[in-house]
């Protein structure tokens, strides 16, 4: 779905994410890039959020995740990439900054977006509004504790962040939500099967109008309509193929 969108518009705006999550798909983009030459030299990207008072040298801080695990490989003009500002002395200025640098580019034409397991999007926590922008934000203990194994301790792991907001990721024209595991099993399932919630971010992706979600079958596990979702993927095969079986039996 990146690849095509790269492909077929060249200048385009990418919403990036991080975590452990999105790896793959960054790997997948190296490779084509590296071996199929995929051209990234007219995209801009923004990534979602970034923690607060780490330097972008610092091994944890999502621009140098970005940089390690997708910029540094690929042929993306480091000038257009973006990642909110962790040590702005005005979060409310660079948060309004950010918002308007997005605006400038025309939007986000394809949000790429993780799952905490609370079912936060960025770091939009359970409370988050549905209609926020780019803002400050504090984290949820479990997220604190999710993220503690990347920074040896609970204690060291930053406690507050800078994040689009819930309202400014659903203005991008297309999301494309992915999560892998168990442990974001119920995090789907209110996702996608319960109801739009503030207590559950990724939820207001329901309102949004171009949703993928790619899940493995863990994180598929807990939701009911499993066998309806099936045949989703298998009608839009059969429209790949052209071919109806209702059709060539009547
Ligand atoms: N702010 C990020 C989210 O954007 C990400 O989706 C989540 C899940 O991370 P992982 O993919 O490592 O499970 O972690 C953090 O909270």
């Amino acid at each position: 779905m990146v690849a095509r969108l790269v492909r077929q518009k060249p200048v385009c705006t990418l919403g990036l994410a991080t975590g452990g999550t999105p790896l793959k798909l960054y790997g997948e983009l190296i490779r084509m890039h590296q071996e199929e030459g995929l051209d990234f030299s007219r995209v801009t990207t923004f990534n979602l959020d970034e923690y607060v008072g780490l330097p972008p040298s610092h091994e944890q801080s999502y621009r140098y995740f970005m940089q390690k695990n997708l910029f540094d490989h690929i042929n993306v003009d480091v000038r257009n990439t973006n990642v909110p500002d962790g040590r702005a002395l005005d979060f409310e200025k660079s948060g309004e900054r950010y918002e308007q640098l997005i605006a400038d580019a025309g939007g986000i034409e394809l949000q790429v977006l993780g799952i905490g397991t609370d079912g936060h999007i960025a770091f939009n926590e359970p409370g988050s509004s549905l209609g926020s922008r780019t803002r400050l934000k504090t984290l949820a203990p479990e997220t604190v504790r999710d993220n503690a194994r990347f920074f040896g301790s609970e204690k060291a792991v930053p406690k507050l962040a800078i994040t689009m907001g819930v309202g400014t990721i659903l203005e991008s024209r297309r999301c494309l939500l992915l999560a892998f595991g168990e442990n974001k099993a119920d995090a789907i399932a209110a996702t996608v099967e319960g109801p739009v919630t503030a207590q559950v971010t990724a939820s207001a992706l329901q309102l949004h109008r171009e949703v993928v979600i790619v899940l493995d079958e863990a994180a598929a596990s807990k939701l009911a309509r499993r066998e309806y979702y099936e045949e989703v993927e298998n009608a839009h095969r059969m429209l790949e193929t052209g071919k109806l079986p209702w059709i060539e039996e009547a």
